[in-house]
């Protein structure tokens, strides 16, 4: 395509719907695009968001009590989520993250064990020696996870698509304190949901990719800054510098198919306050819940039976989905309980310590720390103030420092709908982007992506439904000629030898 015959060609007006993580990567993949390739067809993209601010699920709340800015739960990333590293790469938002090389698991019997992967031995050896300072595994213990481990390598995803992964492990010689004491400590964390729910084949993506696979393919990435100040306002800003038009507070409330004819708009997107606008494309990045309501309402002319099929199917699956809580307490206090950033907690109610410290901003609030707790536990019916003291207490055992530590206020954020379940059915039914409807594309963590319900899964979601954009836009017969998901890590010879795919 000539300089010219760009400036000619009208440009094709895209429609996503839904500001979070898997709508910002369509924007930046088709704003990316259009920026930077003169060959490259061009684009309106309008991104409308319902809230007030984009970031979806990964955004912050200000504490009425103390005015702290706090996200609603604590995000980490880890080294293998390459597209979303990317993301915050393209963005220059790297400054906003923080790369941890050890993790520290801490456990009431042991105190706290360093866990750190050996720079200088091959995938999956470099791991062996981080196992062996876990001091609250038994040395059966350890020999038990290094089998299941060779046993879950040798073992290609496609053949656990079936099966969870309690039964799983427990088929492979995990006994129950195993279990417990590794595999659940990073499977309830990665996956939001206990083991007898979730897939083995999602627990594999997370052991074998996130772990054993690659040299860095566990180092965690934790945000210095409110979600809220990185994706609701400097991608935002970011995304309108190239072009994109974002419109908060505007939420989408129907959209319906239009006369074909190769030059018109397909499509009308209706807004809240009856504003319409006729695209050529939609991308619809809400949750799947948000998704399933707004895709049962379309109302088609060309090929009702195809569509409506597909439209019942969709609804059928979604509708099935199991969703899983994920609690944060927020916990300020008149000093810090810890000298580590962040610790793993083993055979507590807390999952997961995170210490923030004095915000520079709001010294007044006191030191912030969050404990994460994902799924449900055995306190999630009990009133929050037995949750916040049960943790405080284990706190205290933990910490020696928090024993005379006075906790200055306090939050619990439960959102009940945090991630869905990556139950062996719903893991093999997920849809996938594109649609019976040329201009529909589907994103958002729930799509088929490879991955569960994570910042990367959204991430390659939106920029799966920006290929999909892509490869209709070419439909003259040119071939789609970009690519906008990036590869895992690249494993090297002993990896590739050791794990089956
Ligand atoms: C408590 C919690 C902890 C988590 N921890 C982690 C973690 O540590 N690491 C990790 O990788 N992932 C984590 N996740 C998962 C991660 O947040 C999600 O996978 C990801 O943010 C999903 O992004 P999304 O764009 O697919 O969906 P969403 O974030 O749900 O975004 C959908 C957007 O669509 C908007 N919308 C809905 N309906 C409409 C409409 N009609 N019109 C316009 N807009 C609409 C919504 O307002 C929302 O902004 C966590 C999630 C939660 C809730």
């Amino acid at each position: 395509m000539s300089d010219d015959h760009r400036q000619s060609t009208p440009r094709s007006r895209v429609a996503i719907i839904g500001g979070g993580i898997a709508g910002l990567s369509a924007a930046m993949a088709l704003s990316r695009i259009a920026s930077r390739d003169p060959q490259s067809p061009r684009f309106e993209v309008i991104l409308l968001e319902s809230r007030k601010a984009t970031g979806g699920r990964a955004g912050s709340f200000t504490d009425p009590v103390s005015g702290a800015t706090a996200d609603y739960c604590q995000h980490v990333a880890m080294g293998c989520c390459t597209n979303f590293i990317d993301l915050i790469d393209e963005a220059g938002l790297t400054d906003c993250f923080t790369r941890y090389d050890e993790l520290s698991f801490y456990h009431p019997a042991t105190g706290i064990s360093p866990f750190r992967a050996n720079r200088f031995l091959p995938a999956p050896l470099h791991l062996n020696s981080a196992l062996s300072g876990l001091r609250y595994l038994t040395w059966r213990q350890k020999l038990s996870v290094r089998r299941g481990l060779w046993s879950l390598m040798r073992t290609s995803e496609a053949d656990l698509a079936d099966v969870t992964a309690a039964r799983w492990l427990a088929d492979h010689g995990q006994d129950a304190e195993t279990r417990q004491r590794f595999w659940d400590v990073i499977l309830v964390s990665a996956l939001g949901d206990v083991p007898q729910r979730v897939s083995m084949a999602a627990a594999r993506k997370v052991m074998i990719d996130g772990f054993a696979s690659v040299q860095g393919a566990s180092d965690v990435w934790v945000p210095n800054e409110p979600l809220s100040q990185i994706f609701g306002e400097r991608l935002i800003s970011v995304l309108r510098k190239r072009g994109v038009d974002v419109r908060l507070q505007t939420s989408v409330r129907n959209i319906q198919t239009l006369e074909q004819s190769s030059s018109s708009p397909r499509a009308r997107v209706t807004v809240g306050d009856g504003e319409c606008l006729d695209v050529d494309h939609v991308i619809l990045a809400t949750s799947w819940r948000a998704a399933s309501r707004l895709i049962d309402a379309i109302t088609v002319r060309d090929e009702p039976e195809t569509v409506g099929s597909w439209q019942r199917s969709l609804a059928d699956t979604l509708g099935s989905v199991l969703q899983s809580p994920i609690t944060g307490l927020h916990l300020w206090f008149d000093r810090s309980l810890t000298t580590h950033r962040h610790v793993v907690m083993v055979g507590t109610t807390a999952h997961w310590l995170f210490h923030h410290g004095l915000d520079p901003q709001n010294p007044a609030a006191g030191h912030y720390h969050q404990i994460v707790i994902s799924g449900r536990h055995r306190l999630s019916d009990e009133p929050k103030e037995i949750l916040i003291d049960q943790v405080i207490d284990e706190l205290r055992q933990a910490f020696p420092n928090a024993n005379d530590a006075v906790l200055l206020n306090s939050r619990v954020v439960t959102d009940p709908a945090a991630v869905y379940s990556v139950t062996p059915a719903f893991d093999t039914q997920r849809p996938v982007t594109q649609t019976p409807l040329p201009w529909l594309h589907l994103a958002g963590d729930y799509v088929q992506t490879g991955w569960p319900g994570t910042m990367e899964g959204a991430t390659i979601s939106g920029r799966l439904a920006a290929e999909s954009v892509l490869g209709q836009f070419n439909d003259d017969g040119t071939p789609a000629a970009f690519s906008c998901v990036l590869p895992g890590l690249q494993r090297r010879w002993l990896a590739r030898l050791c794990i089956r795919d």
